[in-house]
Parts: structure tokens; sequence; C-alpha cells
């Protein structure tokens, strides 16, 4: 299925759906060069449950509106003491509270370790078996610092 999907990957455009657009710059930079892409920005509902069922569930939607090749990404902060939480919440939870509440969160907990999740999903159209992928980077949790134009960036 993987190796299918590539071939067609790499023939037909592929619509990147984010309404992100400091997520749009990285994936361009990453995968503008290797497949036809181009963006589309669609409000999609914030979906709950695991990464790997968000993702693919989002990828699902995304090809149902564009009716053709997408690509999606869902990204997770996971602290470890906090078993993988705030994880694919982290987004209200930083709208809500900010990244000083991001950081509060572990005051109680020794272990700062954490690391960042984003998963990929393609989808050929709304019928077809998503392919997933995971890319992790593993760090720590910090009071806020450095710029302040990008998520959560200032606090992992
Ligand atoms: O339209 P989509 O692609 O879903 O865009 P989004 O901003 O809703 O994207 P996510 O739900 O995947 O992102 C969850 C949160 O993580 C933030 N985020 C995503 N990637 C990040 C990165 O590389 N560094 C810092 N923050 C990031 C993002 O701004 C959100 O607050």
């Amino acid at each position: 299925m993987a190796v299918e999907a590539l071939k067609v990957v790499i023939t037909r455009l592929v619509t990147f759906v984010t309404g992100n657009a400091k997520k749009l710059e990285e994936v361009r930079d990453i995968i503008e060069q290797s497949i036809p892409l181009r963006s589309m920005k669609i409000d999609l509902p914030e979906l709950q449950g695991e990464p790997d069922e968000i993702s693919k569930q989002k990828a699902r939607l995304a090809a149902e509106k564009v009716k053709g090749p997408v690509l999606v990404e869902d990204t997770c902060l996971c602290y470890n003491d906090l078993k993988g939480l705030r994880g694919p919440y982290v987004k209200w939870h930083l709208d809500k509270t900010g990244l000083e509440g991001l950081n509060n969160l572990l005051h109680a907990y020794e272990d700062k370790s954490a690391y960042a999740l984003c998963t990929f999903s393609f989808a050929l159209d709304a019928d077809s078996e998503q392919v997933t992928f995971n890319g992790k980077t593993m760090g720590k949790i910090v009071p806020p610092r450095g710029p302040k134009d990008f998520g959560w960036d200032p606090i992992f």
C-alpha cells in the first residue's frame, strides 16, 4: 500500500491541508523539492483520540473536501511524567493558558522531559487507506525563552 501510494504522490499534485502558516513553511522547506505540492487552508474539526487515529481521520476529512491526494500533519507535545499528555490537546492548552501555563503544568514533577510528535498522513482520496508517518524529537520543558512566533517552541 505504501509503495503504491508513493508512486502516485510523485506524479500527482498533493495538497497539504493546514491552517498553520509556520507549519506550512517548514513542510515546504523539507518536501517541496521531492513532490509536487500545493497548500490549502481548510477548517477541519479538531479531533480527539490517539495521534495516529487523529491524523488518519484528518486526512480522510481533508481528502473529502479536496477530492484528491492530500497530506496533513498533527503535532503533539507530550510530557513523559504526564504519560504523554498534553499530546494532541496542546493547542487548546496553549490557547487558554499560554506558554507559562504549559510550563507550570510540570511544577509538581521532577522530570521535565518531553517529546514532540509529528504525525503525517497521506490519503489518495477519501476512500483509500491513509498512510501514516511519525517523527519524534526528544527534549525538555523549560520556562519560555526566545522568539514566540511558533506555537510552543519557546518552552521546548
Ligand atoms: O491546521 P492544522 O495543520 O491542524 O494546524 P494546527 O495549528 O491546528 O496544528 P496542530 O493541531 O497540529 O498543532 C498543535 C499545536 O502545536 C503547535 N505547533 C505545531 N508544530 C509546532 C512546532 O514545530 N513548533 C512549535 N509549535 C508547534 C501549533 O501552533 C498548535 O498550537
